[in-house]
């Protein structure tokens, strides 16, 4: 079995820093905790609408990371400016849309083979190891491979989602996902599909020598399927650790304050 690697992105930790516009809670420090608690790697995504992290953090973050960094990026030449600067021990190129809520979908590595052997050039110019951040098909892996990139990160996002409205009671929910209204039996065979397509994507992308990642929506209750992939030696978690901190830091952070606030 080959060691798994847990990329840990921070990002949601801007999230909440930017909707005070204060230093708290500081990247930093959650860069340094990632570190002291295991994680293998610090991921970080500078959004060109900088909506979570700012070229500031970046900065800070290569400075003082003693942990590799894998720089998220879209395809656009002020980032990829940005990002050859300040030379991350990877950079993963992904798509992006203004308006999204989150990335939806891997990068279109057909319609934009240019564009991204582009930006691919421009990284290694600067000697900085590319992975792609596509969907898990056959095709995908062959174009990123011919794109030039080393590793490519499978975009879990759609199973991550099947999975949710599976076994997360979100049909229930106003987050229900209305392109998944489906009856039961009918998700069961989406997921196991879609499951099907990451482990035959990952084994055809180790055999063309490519490094195999993972990420978009992992969490408590779904990334053990990862684990069962052997090709996949890396797996990038955000939202689902920084969510879970709440919760495992609400009750003494309480505390806390209702001591200070005792007479
Ligand atoms: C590319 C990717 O999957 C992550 O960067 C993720 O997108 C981070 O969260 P946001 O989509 O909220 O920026
Ligand atoms: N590339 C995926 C990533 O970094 C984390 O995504 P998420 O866990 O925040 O959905």
């Amino acid at each position: 079995m080959c060691k798994m690697n847990l990329g840990v992105n921070i990002d949601h930790v801007a999230v909440l820093r930017e909707a005070r516009r204060v230093n708290d809670p500081d990247i930093l420090q959650a860069m340094f905790v990632a570190c002291e608690s295991g994680a293998d790697q610090i991921t970080i995504h500078l959004r060109e609408d900088r909506r979570h992290i700012q070229d500031i953090d970046v900065k800070n973050i290569m400075i003082n990371s003693k942990l590799p960094v894998n720089l998220e990026c879209a395809i656009d030449k002020n980032i990829l400016d940005i990002v050859c600067d300040m030379k991350p021990h990877r950079a993963t190129l992904v798509p992006e849309k203004r308006e999204e809520v989150t990335t939806e979908g891997g990068l279109d590595v057909f319609n934009h083979s240019s564009k991204i052997c582009y930006a691919v050039e421009k990284l290694h110019d600067s000697l900085i190891p590319v992975s792609l951040f596509v969907d898990p098909t056959m095709e995908a892996m062959q174009k990123s491979k011919e794109l030039g990139a080393e590793m490519v990160e499978l975009h879990t996002g759609a199973f991550a989602n099947i999975f949710a409205m599976l076994y997360a009671n979100l049909s229930h929910s106003n987050h229900s996902i209305k392109e998944l209204e489906l009856p039961r039996y009918k998700l069961e065979t989406m997921l196991e599909n879609e499951l099907k397509n990451i482990k035959e994507a990952s084994v055809y992308a180790k055999k063309l020598g490519l490094e195999v990642a993972a990420g978009h929506g992992l969490n408590y209750a779904n990334v053990h399927y990862m684990m069962d992939i052997e090709e996949i030696t890396e797996l990038n978690i955000g939202q689902s650790i920084i969510a879970r901190s709440v919760f495992s830091g609400l009750s003494e952070a309480i505390k806390e304050m209702k001591k200070l606030t005792t007479r």
